[in-house]
Order: structure tokens, then sequence, then C-alpha cells
């Protein structure tokens, strides 16, 4: 069952064009990875989506209800969350306080373990690595049905990368996820479906297998990388 379908979407900001007629559906309980390159409009859509922007014309629809226009506060309380390639989290409140800010429904004890945040939970936000204060905000956006996640690999080490790779997978078996990612051999190994943005518009979708074995997507958006 389709738990966001994306139709027609359009936004521009002055002269820019950064969407152009978006359409895409997710089914719920998958993994979605968003790819382009620079300024393909892969942000704006995950703001048109949240309810951060207003598109100026085509329509969200988040569990069969139209929420194109409704904002970014109540589409979190609805089921949408994100998280920012900003990381955040407030600076002088502790872990625990941050994740209590998040009005959680159901018990964040259990989402603090899988994150491994339980041993880390009196630690303010200003002590935090980058990789804790993404796990943070990783949980902040987890209470949702969908989450949004904005470059969560970026700035982590080689020994952090995989470790958030369980991460992922480990919340992936409960909610549908949509991740903007610019390692694409990360994008592959997570996705179920893979989505080309590029100049606003929706290249191509599709299986990891898919993408791989077209030639077109190899050379255009995928390069000589390894897989
Ligand atoms: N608030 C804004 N005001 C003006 N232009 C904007 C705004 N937000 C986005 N844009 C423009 O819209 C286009 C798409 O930007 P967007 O940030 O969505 O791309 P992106 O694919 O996320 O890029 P990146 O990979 O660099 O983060 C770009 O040309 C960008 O400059």
């Amino acid at each position: 069952m389709a738990i966001l379908e994306v139709t027609e979407l359009n936004r521009s900001f002055g002269g820019i064009v950064a969407l152009d007629g978006v359409t895409f559906t997710l089914e719920r309980g998958t993994t979605n990875a968003i790819i382009g390159p620079n300024g393909a409009g892969k942000t704006t859509l995950f703001n048109c989506i949240t309810g951060y922007h207003i598109p100026d014309g085509g329509t969200v629809e988040f569990d069969g209800e139209d929420i194109t226009t409704v904002p970014d506060y109540k589409t979190a309380r609805q089921g949408v969350r994100r998280t920012f390639q900003e990381v955040d989290v407030f600076d002088e409140l502790t872990v625990a306080e941050n994740i209590s800010l998040a009005s959680f429904e159901s018990d964040p004890e259990e989402l603090m373990e899988l994150l491994d945040l339980i041993e880390i939970h009196d630690k303010e936000g200003s002590e935090l690595t980058l990789f804790e204060r993404k796990r943070v905000s990783l949980a902040l956006a987890s209470e949702g049905d969908l989450l949004l996640l904005d470059e969560v690999f970026s700035g982590l080490n080689p020994t952090e990368k995989p470790e958030m790779i369980d991460y992922i997978d480990a919340l992936a078996e409960r909610k549908t996820i949509m991740l903007i990612e610019h390692d694409i051999e990360t994008a592959f190994n997570l996705a179920d479906t893979v989505t080309v943005l590029a100049q606003g518009q929706v290249m191509h979708t599709g299986t990891p297998e898919e993408m791989l074995e077209d030639e077109q997507v190899r050379e255009e958006y995928i390069g000589e990388m390894a897989i």
C-alpha cells in the first residue's frame, strides 16, 4: 500500500525551477534513495513533502490524506519526520532531554537502546561527536511512520558508516524511509528503490539492480563507481 504519493510537484524560487513536475509513489515499509547532482532539487523535495515549503503546484498525499499545504509542525505530528543536513540537536540539553522534546508516543527507551544512546543519555548536546548528534537526530525523526533522512552519512568516518547502516537497517524493519544520499554505494546497499532527480525532474526510478543494468544511468549518474 502506498504511504506517500507525490504528483506533479512544482516549486520555484524566483526564476530558479527547483522541482519540475515530480511524480512518484512510496510503498509502506520500503527504503527509497534519492540521488542526483548538487542543485537537483532533493532537499526542496523533502521541504515540500514535510510542508516546510508549500509547492507552487501538484499534490502530496500521506496515508491517503492530502498534506500538500499542511505546515511541517503538523505533518510531523501526522507521522512525517525528517533529519536535516545541519544536525538539529539542542547544545545545552542532554541527549535524554533532547529526545523528550520530540513528544514520543511510544517508549523512547527502546529507540534510545536501538541507537545506542542509553550510555550517553546525560551527555549535553555540545559535548556530542557528530556521529552521536546524528543518532540523536535520527531518534528525533524516528517517531514518524515516514522518515526523510537528509545525508545522514556525510562526515562519518569509515568505522561509523557501517554502524550507521546497521542503525538504518534496524529502523527500516519498522518504518518507511526515504533518504538523500551522495554516496551511491551506500544508497544502493540500503534502498529497495532508487530515484534519480536532476534539474528538478525524476529521470529514472527502479531497483538498484535495474539502475546498474541501465547503461545510460550508469554513465550519467553512477559513473565508474564499482558497487
Ligand atoms: N530557499 C531557496 N531560495 C532560493 N533558491 C533555492 C532555495 N532552496 C533551493 N533553491 C535552489 O533550488 C535548486 C534546488 O536546490 P536543492 O537544495 O533542493 O538541491 P539539492 O539537490 O538538495 O542540492 P544539494 O545536493 O547540493 O543539497 C538550487 O538551484 C537551489 O539554489
